[in-house]
C-alpha cells in the first residue's frame, strides 16, 4: 500500500533521512523506533509533504507522492490522516467544530462534517464532551479529538509523530488504548513513530528500527526485542529487560506483586 524508495533529505549540511526504504502492508501497523535525531519525524513528515523530500518516492496506492501538485496533494491528504504530537486545536472552537473544520474546508455540508464529527468523536470516546472548548479538556482528551479530526476523513493510512509525547504520563495510557482499538479493528493501516516500548511490544505488527537516517532493522516486536540483529535494536533489548527487572522487584519490594 505504501512504499518509500531512496527517500533522502538533507538539512544543511545535516543528512536527516539517507536513502531510507520502507513498505507497509494495507491493514498493517508499523511502528518506528530509533534514537532521538534520527530521522523519525523527518521521514513521516515526508510521506505528506509536510516536509519536502530533496529525493526519492513515496509510492501510495501506486500514486508518487513526492510528484503531485497542489491539488493531486490536497485529494491525497484526505486519504492520510495525520497525528502531529501537538494537538493543533483551535481554542476557540468545540471539539466538533474543530473536528468540523476540515471536512468543511474540504467541500462537505454542515449537516454532512457534523455526523462524520460525531461518529469519529464516538470511536474516541468523547461522545460526552463534543461542545467543550480545547481548554476545557484535558491533554489526553484533547488528543482524543486530535485523533478524532484524522478519523473524520476515514483515512485509508494514518501517520502518527509521536502522539502521546506532549502528554502527562498519567494521561498517555488512554491515548494508547485508542491506538490499540483502532490497529485491532484495522480501522486503518498505522504508521506509527512513538517512544511507547509497551505499545510496540503489545501492538505492532512490525517494528521499523531506524539510525542516523536509515532502517537498520526491521521485524516482528518479537524478533526485533527478543533476538536483536543491530546495535539500536540491541539497546532496546537492554532496555526491556531492565525495565522489566526494576519493575517486578519494585511490586516484590512494595508487596503489590
Ligand atoms: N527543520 C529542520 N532544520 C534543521 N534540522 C532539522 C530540521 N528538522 C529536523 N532537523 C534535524 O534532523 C535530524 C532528524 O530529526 P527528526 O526530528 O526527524 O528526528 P527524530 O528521530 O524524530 O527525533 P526525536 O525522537 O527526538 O523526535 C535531527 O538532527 C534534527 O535536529
Amino acid at each position: 500500500m505504501l512504499s518509500i524508495q531512496n527517500l533522502y533529505k538533507q538539512f544543511g549540511s545535516l543528512v536527516a533521512v539517507n536513502n531510507l526504504e520502507l513498505s507497509v502492508a494495507p491493514g498493517e501497523t508499523v511502528v518506528i523506533m530509533g534514537p532521538s535525531g534520527c530521522g523519525k519525524s523527518t521521514t513521516i513528515r515526508m510521506i505528506n509533504r509536510l516536509i519536502e523530500p530533496d529525493q526519492g518516492a513515496v509510492m501510495f496506492d501506486n500514486v508518487d507522492i513526492t510528484r503531485l501538485d497542489d491539488a493531486g496533494l490536497r485529494t491525497m491528504r484526505k486519504r492520510i490522516g495525520y497525528v502531529f504530537q501537538q494537538f493543533n486545536l483551535i481554542s476557540r472552537l468545540s471539539a466538533i467544530e474543530n473536528v468540523m473544520l476540515g471536512l468543511v474546508m474540504g467541500g462537505q455540508s454542515k449537516e454532512e462534517a457534523y455526523g462524520k464529527a460525531l461518529a469519529a468523536l464516538g470511536k474516541v470516546g468523547m461522545e460526552q464532551a463534543i461542545d467543550q472548548k480545547p481548554g476545557q479538556l484535558s491533554g489526553g482528551q484533547q488528543q482524543r479529538v486530535g485523533i478524532a479530526r484524522a478519523l473524520a476523513f476515514e483515512p485509508e493510512l494514518m501517520l502518527w509523530d509521536e502522539p502521546t509525547a506532549s502528554l502527562d504520563p498519567m494521561l498517555v495510557r488512554e491515548v494508547l488504548i485508542v491506538m490499540e482499538e483502532l490497529a485491532k479493528y484495522r480501522a486503518a493501516t498505522m504508521l506509527v513513530v512513538t517512544h511507547e516500548i509497551a505499545f510496540a511490544l503489545h501492538v505492532a505488527d512490525r517494528i521499523v528500527l531506524m539510525e542516523k537516517g536509515a532502517v537498520v532493522e526491521t521485524g516482528l516486536p518479537s524478533q526485533v526485542f527478543v533476538e536483536p540483529a543491530s546495535r539500536v535494536g540491541r539497546q532496546y533489548k537492554e532496555l526491556i529487560e531492565y525495565q522489566l527487572s526494576t519493575s517486578a522487584s519494585t511490586l516484590a519490594g512494595k508487596r503489590i506483586a
